[in-house]
């Protein structure tokens, strides 16, 4: 036992948005005996066969995983993309879809084409994914760090763009915000610790297979090594 732990593998799971498809993912792989235990469950550390589940905050399960205190973790490429920790992608998982977009109020016509400005400021929960998007196009850049409710931003004049994810588009059009650029498509990931890749290379690579059996998608195959 580790911690309370037990032993076996340990999978850091998302709570809140990713956590319904995930919870259903790893019943179908055959990782859970029952899907309400943790759907209903306000436990932290679940034990369920061979596997202990641990359950945090999105933003910080490659924290977790890049440190060892798990294996293996799902979690959205967009926080893979702003964090670029030390951890190995193995699958894309095929949920969660949204993407990063660019987006700005309709009536600010002057921001609508980014080609065409020298500088501008941008409100986003994803700081870095935001600052690479910017100097790649050449334009300078002051980015507003936010913690959610970013369409507001540009609304009360604190920034003239954001970067943010964007799925049914609803949040956009009910604040009078039109997306201008699509920046990358976004699912959940499934990432594993460095050393446990190389460690425990078979039973991970048993895993992925379950995964891809669920989620299908041969092309998804990433080498651990
Ligand atoms: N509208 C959406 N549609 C589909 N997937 C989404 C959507 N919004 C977020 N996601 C995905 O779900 C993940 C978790 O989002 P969620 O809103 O549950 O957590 P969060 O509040 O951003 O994280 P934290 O609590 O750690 O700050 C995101 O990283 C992204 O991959
Ligand atoms: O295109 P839509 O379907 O409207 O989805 C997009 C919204 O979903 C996410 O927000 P979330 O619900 O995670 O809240 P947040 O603002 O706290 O990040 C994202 O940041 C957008 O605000």
């Amino acid at each position: 036992m580790k911690n309370g732990l037990k032993n076996g593998l340990t999978f850091a799971l998302p709570k809140g948005t990713l956590f319904p498809d995930t919870v259903r993912l790893l019943y179908k792989a055959g990782f859970l005996k029952t899907e309400e235990v943790l759907l209903e469950s306000r436990k932290l550390v679940i034990n369920d066969g061979p596997y202990t589940f641990i359950i945090c905050r999105p933003t910080d399960i490659p924290t977790f995983v890049e440190h060892g205190a798990a294996d293996l973790g799902i979690v959205g490429k967009d926080v893979i993309e702003e964090q670029r920790r030390e951890i190995f992608e193995l699958l894309d998982l095929k949920y969660g879809k949204c993407h990063f977009a660019v987006a700005a109020p309709k009536d600010n016509p002057k921001v609508h084409d980014l080609g065409k400005l020298t500088e501008v400021r941008a409100a986003s929960k994803f700081p870095e994914v935001t600052r690479r998007f910017f100097k790649g196009l050449g334009v300078r850049a002051e980015v507003i760090k936010m913690h959610g409710n970013v369409e507001l931003a540009p609304l009360v004049g604190l920034a003239d763009v954001i970067v943010d994810l964007v799925s049914t588009g609803r949040t956009l059009r009910e604040n009078n915000l039109i997306e201008i650029t699509k920046i990358m498509d976004i699912t959940a990931r499934l990432v594993a610790n460095r050393v446990a890749a190389r460690v425990y290379d078979r039973e991970i690579k048993a895993i992925v297979k379950k995964f891809k059996s669920v989620v299908g998608g041969e092309k998804n195959e990433v080498n651990l090594k």
